[in-house]
């Protein structure tokens, strides 16, 4: 069921569709017609271009976006780097991942209330290297205060994809607002400078920061031309400006460290823009997910919401899947997932409810957990969803009811940092063991297939 049904009246307005084109205004006539850069541009702003890809890049992959501004984001006193001890710089840092064969299962993440947006931030796992735009990497957030009235953030390393847990994140972006709840995600391309109020306190959740290139919607096929996230759904945010010259603190993570400058004058000043790279969020709830009416455990790509390529066809640097609530119908068929070993990396979380193939009690995959299966570890319903599954009466059931479970998934190894590993103290000890050691065989030679 879409979010926007439940309770939280809507603050922002959006403009709809993704991947494409927009404009918005908070003014009238303030985007100048026909130029784009005029010698002087409505109301006396300044005009600004973002970039979001290389100005050559094909016409089909190019996303850059004209802001039209009370001062340009130029105009601000020197970057200092943020002293380490100012941040829990072990956080941000990927410079001590491991890259385990373990399978990793993690504990619900803890709420913190003592910190905001950006000391919530909590780098879980990495591949790649933002200086050199490639890979990714997973953080889970936990805060519970507003950012300062007058400090804005962004990152220089990749588009981050946000997926809350719990609460309701009201980010004022330089594109407009937007309204962000649990079961709804949203995308923050590199760049791009936000701040993040908590109008109903603590917040947790997951990101994906994508360090190259930028989240599409997957190809339909043979789906044809509608089905799981539709361009229609995605929402944008549309210009809302202030006319502030107070003194502001902006933040910038460059490179895994944090780094701060002061202006005088509030980041938020855009009183209208026009492109195609800007901030979007996608209820998951408006997902149309697909699956088999027939026999068999389709791959999970059908639950693809969207795609962050590398440069081979089809293999992606982060995949965002979800796991919606579903009719499973396949006739003589191991419903959940079968056992696995993939050559893409798999770290899951759990939004809401239990996820088919894992048990959800204490010490299971649990909302706010977290999984992660790396290359070419094996893994696979736990003993106890096979013998459910391997016994159960085959109706048409609906699984998954209220529950949302996700996976980003990657062609890339995947490191844990310390804190994943060590600090956040949520690792199940025993994941493995209670999963698939209890397995027993059943082989008998004298048995045929009995379906
Ligand atoms: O491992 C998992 O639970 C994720 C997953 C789900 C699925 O339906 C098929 C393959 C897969 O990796
Ligand atoms: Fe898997």
């Amino acid at each position: 069921m879409p979010v926007s049904e439940f309770d939280f009246a809507e603050k922002y307005a959006y403009l709809n569709g993704f991947g494409v084109y927009h404009e918005s205004s908070a003014l009238k006539d303030a985007l100048p017609t026909g130029h784009n850069s005029p010698q002087r541009p409505p109301y006396g702003l300044y005009a600004e271009k973002l970039s979001g890809t290389a100005f050559t890049a094909p016409r089909h992959e190019n996303q850059q976006s004209w802001l039209y501004r009370i001062l340009p984001a130029a105009a601000h006193r020197a970057w200092e780097q943020v002293p380490l001890e100012d941040y829990d710089s072990d956080s941000l840092s990927g410079s001590n991942v491991q890259q385990l064969p373990n399978q990793l299962r993690w504990n619900p993440f803890d709420f913190d209330e003592s910190v905001d947006w950006v000391r919530g931030l909590h780098l879980v796992a990495e591949a790649g290297d933002p200086a050199m735009k490639s890979g990714l990497a997973v953080y889970v957030f936990a805060a519970g205060k507003d950012m300062a009235k007058t400090e804005a953030f962004y990152s220089a390393d990749g588009d981050m994809l946000i997926v809350p847990q719990h609460g309701v994140l009201d980010i004022t972006t330089e594109f407009g607002g937007i309204l962000l709840r649990a079961n709804e995600i949203a995308v923050i391309p590199r760049g791009v400078r936000y701040r993040v109020d908590l109008p109903r306190g603590a917040v947790r959740g997951y990101i994906c920061e994508l360090y190259q290139g930028h989240f599409q919607l997957p190809e339909l096929g043979p789906i044809g031309s509608n089905g799981l996230a539709n361009v229609r759904d995605f929402q944008v945010a549309t210009a809302s400006y202030r006319k502030d010259f107070g003194e502001w603190k902006i933040t910038s993570k460059f490179n895994r460290r944090l780094f701060r400058m002061a202006q005088s004058h509030t980041p938020f000043d855009v009183v209208a823009w026009h492109g195609s790279y800007y901030p979007y969020k996608y209820d998951l709830g408006r997902f149309n997910t697909i699956g088999s009416i027939s026999f068999d455990h389709p791959d999970p790509s059908i639950f693809t919401v969207l795609t962050g390529p590398s440069s081979s066809p089809g293999t992606a640097i982060a995949d965002f899947v979800i796991f919606p609530p579903r009719w499973l119908v396949q006739e003589a068929t191991f419903r959940p997932p079968w056992y696995h070993r993939n050559t893409m990396s798999e770290f899951m979380g759990l939004i809401s409810g239990d996820y088919d193939a894992k048990s959800s009690g204490a010490g299971g995959f649990r909302p706010a957990g977290a999984s992660l299966h790396n290359i070419m570890s094996a893994h696979g319903p736990d003993a106890s969803s096979y013998r459910k599954a391997t016994e159960a009466h085959l109706e048409p059931q609906k699984v998954g009811s209220r529950s949302m479970a996700f996976m980003f998934e990657s062609c890339l190894m995947v490191g844990v940092t310390d804190w994943g590993l060590k600090h956040c103290e949520k690792v199940q000890q025993d994941y493995n063991e209670e999963s698939w050691e209890p397995l027993v065989s059943h082989f008998d030679e004298s048995l045929i297939n009995e379906t």
